[in-house]
């Protein structure tokens, strides 16, 4: 059966198909912060810095575990722990929860978030395309922005207001409207926790250098409720479609901040 977040096909089954499941740097993780190592050469070589171009139009699609947008133009992610090689974006897309107390993947000495944003990147510098990289220990950067009940956030609008056009799994459309994703990150780009890790879902490849931010963004209860209103690949509600965090194992969280 397709995996998913339900008890029979949920994130407790995936080792069965993707026995890199129980690998040694899987994502997410609980953020232990007192044991983050803050490392200043990640910051001090070179800052992290997005180069991002706006979308003239925004391609979203229902995929069936998510809802996410498509990214056309160039946007390049370098700098920090990635280094002078150049990420090109990707995607982005979220994980949320049935209620406001559940919902990221990814949690602060053991707090949720509501949901959280992931900005998908890959190493154009190495790499020829997505496919290419996403099996390839320096192959993506994801960047993890953690939202949080408040105001709404107007970038994010032309998703929440077209969920109720995406309901099912595999709908798409494109909105002929410019979104800039730059808009969607915190305020505080520089601090943040970064380290080694994999992608959430199947089939949970060990190719991503985590970005964690510290600030989280706001989203209005509207748009957290649309969010919810998306149906998945089996027709139930989709929500509660977070991964809990894995084993640290013998990895080392950094931090940029003090
Ligand atoms: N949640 S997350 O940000 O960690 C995250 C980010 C990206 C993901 O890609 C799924 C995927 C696509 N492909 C693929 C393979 C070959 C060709 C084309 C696509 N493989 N896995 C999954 C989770
Ligand atoms: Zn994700």
């Amino acid at each position: 059966a397709h995996w998913g977040y339900m008890t029979t096909n949920g994130p407790s089954t995936w080792g069965k198909d993707f026995p890199i499941a129980n690998g040694e740097r899987q994502s997410p993780i609980d953020i232990v912060t007192t044991a983050a190592e803050y490392d200043s050469d990640v910051l001090g070589s070179n800052a992290l810095s997005t180069n991002y171009t706006p979308e003239s139009e925004v391609k979203l699609v229902n995929n069936g575990h998510s809802i996410m947008c498509q990214i056309t133009k160039k946007g390049v992610l370098t700098g920090g722990p990635l280094g002078k090689d150049e990420y090109r974006l990707e995607q982005f897309h979220l994980h949320w929860g049935a209620e406001d107390n559940r919902g990221s993947e990814h949690t602060v000495d053991g707090k949720m978030y509501a949901s959280e944003l992931h900005l998908v990147h890959w190493n154009a510098s190495k790499y020829s395309s997505f496919a290419d990289a996403v099996q390839k220990p320096d192959g993506l950067a994801v960047l993890g922005i953690f939202i949080t009940p408040g105001v709404a956030c107007n970038q994010f609008k032309v998703i929440s207001d077209n969920c109720g056009k995406l309901k099912t799994s595999g709908a798409e459309m494109t909105v002929d409207t410019t979104l800039d994703p730059t808009l969607l990150l915190p305020s505080n780009t520089s601090d943040y926790w970064t380290y080694l890790g994999s992608l959430t879902t199947p089939p949970l490849f060990e190719s991503v250098t985590w970005i964690v931010f510290k600030e989280p963004v706001e989203y209005s209860k509207e748009q957290l409720l649309a969010l919810r209103n998306l149906v998945d690949s089996d027709g139930n509600h989709m929500q509660d479609n977070y991964r809990p965090p894995a084993a640290l194992k013998q990895r080392k969280v950094k931090k940029t901040f003090t």
